[in-house]
């Protein structure tokens, strides 16, 4: 399979009030990869997210997505482009299948005609086929967070950016997010970019790393580039942030 480049990250240089939040940030992410984008609390994570879904501008720097820079051709950029960011909101009061049929015609454009039948795809896929006619109000934390996948599947996106997807999961959350984010990325070859500051969360899923630390990047690579000096990731990720 021949792989593209589906984001570049361009020496992205961020200060907020004269404190630098992120400094020189450069990397590559290619179709198919699940990239753990991994660093401690405060280290710049929700920032550099932030800028690659053109919610806030770099300082410094350019985000191409797909060849588009960004900050010159957003709405193309982002086209194919999944992003949560946050805890997704969804309407307490309305089902997950009215919230997601509203969001479909408003936000995603699906044409009238398609979108009950695009919801319950996206809804089987993302495994809420039978909670569809529930509230929202009633689903717990991990089923909100697959709703929002379900979300950002409407809009048949390419690449899907998610941060902090497991804040808040309990074990069975976390292993059906997993499995989601595998199953969508071998069947539908959707491109993730997973932030987190939990490095065992992630680590069945990911095949390459973007690690920062205080706003720079201190390593990115292959789990099987780690070398002999460390043991897992996990010790790497910690010797990396305690130098
Ligand atoms: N608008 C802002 N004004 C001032 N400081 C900010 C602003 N946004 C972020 N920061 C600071 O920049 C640093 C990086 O924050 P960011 O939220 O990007 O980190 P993070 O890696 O996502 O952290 P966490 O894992 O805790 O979510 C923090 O010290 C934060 O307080």
């Amino acid at each position: 399979m021949n792989k593209t480049k589906v984001l570049e990250v361009k020496n992205i240089s961020k200060k907020v009030k004269g404190k630098r939040i992120l400094e020189d940030v450069s990397f590559d992410l290619y179709s198919s990869d699940i990239c753990g984008f991994v660093g401690p609390n405060g280290s710049g994570k929700t920032t550099l997210i932030r800028i690659l879904t053109g919610l806030i501008h770099p300082t410094k720097g350019a985000v191409f997505i797909n060849g588009k820079n960004i900050n010159e051709r957003q709405a193309s950029a982002l086209q194919n482009v999944g992003a949560i960011v946050e805890s997704p909101i969804f309407f307490p009061y309305m089902t997950g299948k009215q919230n997601l049929i509203n969001l479909a015609r408003i936000t995603h454009g699906v044409n009238k005609g398609e979108i009950k039948e695009k919801v319950k795809e996206v809804l089987k896929v993302v495994g809420l086929e039978d909670r569809g006619n529930d509230k929202v109000g009633s689903y717990s934390l991990g089923m909100k967070q697959r709703l929002g996948i379900a979300q950002a599947l409407l809009g048949e996106p390419r690449f899907i950016i998610l941060d902090e997807p497991s804040n808040g999961l309990d074990p069975l959350g976390m292993k059906q997010l997993r499995e989601l984010i595998l199953s969508l990325n071998k069947n539908k070859e959707i491109t993730f970019l997973i932030s987190s500051h939990l490095i065992k969360e992630l680590e069945v899923v990911c095949h390459s790393w973007v690690m920062i630390n205080k706003g720079s990047i201190v390593w990115q690579g292959k789990s099987r580039e780690l070398g002999d000096k460390y043991e897992d990731l996990e010790q790497k990720f910690i010797g990396l942030m305690s130098q």
